[in-house]
């Protein structure tokens, strides 16, 4: 995806909003926006999600795209289930697989229940999650989201966090606005701020030092691979799941790693804590080589 040069005003007179934007997201970025209120976020994002064309500049964007506006119009003549369905269509795909995504994301949201329920009759937050699940339904190579957690509880909002994530692992761009300075913290690969109508780079933040946490399962025969990226600290949980903690300058590679191939990996979770691991290990990118044996003790043997 490109921008270059993108300008855009409403009307012929009205102020520039953006002025001389450039930016580019490469396949596996995952790019946050911020600026303060009313400084064009949400306008460079719609532009970005194709939504709204630039009044000068040119806007280059991979074909498939998804998008969770700012405010998602719940007054659709659909219900959850419906709605989802008809997108997995209108996305190309057939009956059968627009089905079997919708309940996927219905059930990842803890939502089947209210699919019947017509649109405009649901809670705000619900309605969220089905505007969340209409983005991740079909697998984009560019997911744009304004906000997109703003109104979802914790577990939705770890969901989002842990789809996004992935998008990028397997390959996608991912462009987002969130007020939580620490959203995906540490899987941000660039972080831009909007000013008086142009965009600045800035350090991803805090999240450069955080701690991310993930969860993962795995279903298929194979375990973990011995080295992984960061060389994280790995703990055994109930249920053969397996903890690993890494820096999250690391984090992103340890995502593509896990994600890599089809080694049936499931990430169940992923969270990020700011500030160092306790013991400092999570810093360490020696490769699992390097690793002492009180790094893996509380795994079992056939979790690692
Ligand atoms: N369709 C429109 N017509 C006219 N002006 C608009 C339109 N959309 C946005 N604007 C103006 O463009 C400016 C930037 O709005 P935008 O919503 O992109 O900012 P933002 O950074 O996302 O703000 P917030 O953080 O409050 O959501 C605002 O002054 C807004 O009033």
């Amino acid at each position: 995806m490109r921008l270059d040069g993108v300008g855009r005003r409403y009307g012929r007179r009205g102020p520039w909003i953006l002025r001389g934007v450039a930016l580019a997201v490469e396949a596996g970025a995952l790019v946050r926006i911020g600026g303060p209120n009313g400084s064009g976020k949400s306008t460079l994002l719609r532009i970005a999600a194709g939504v709204e064309r630039p009044t000068e500049g040119t806007a280059e964007l991979p074909a498939r795209r998804a998008y969770v506006p700012e405010r998602f119009p719940p007054a659709l003549p659909f219900d959850a289930r419906g709605y989802l369905r008809h997108l997995g269509r209108v996305r190309g795909m057939d009956a059968a697989e627009a089905d079997r995504r919708a309940e996927h994301w219905l059930d990842a949201f803890g939502i089947a229940d209210r699919a019947g329920t017509p649109l405009a009759e649901l809670s705000k937050g619900t309605c969220q999650k089905v505007a969340v699940a209409q983005a991740l339904l079909a697998d984009a190579d560019l997911l744009v989201l304004d906000e997109a957690w703003t109104g979802l509880d914790p577990a939705a909002r770890a969901r989002l966090d842990e789809a996004a994530a992935d998008r990028a692992a397997r390959g996608g761009r991912v462009l987002f606005v969130d007020h939580d300075p620490a959203r995906l913290a540490g899987l941000t690969t660039a972080a831009y701020e909007l000013d008086d109508g142009a965009l600045r780079p800035v350090g991803t933040g805090p999240a450069g030092g955080a701690t991310v946490l993930v969860e993962v399962e795995t279903a298929g025969p194979g375990p973990l691979p011995q080295r992984l990226p960061g060389a994280p600290r790995r703990t055994g949980l109930p249920g053969g799941a397996v903890r690993l903690e890494v820096a999250g300058a690391h984090s992103d590679a340890l995502l593509r790693a896990l994600l890599a191939g089809d080694r049936g990996v499931h990430v169940r979770s992923l969270v990020a804590v700011p500030g160092p691991a306790a013991d400092g290990h999570a810093h360490d990118a020696r490769g699992d080589a390097g690793q002492d044996a009180q790094d893996v003790q509380a795994v079992p043997e056939e979790a690692r």
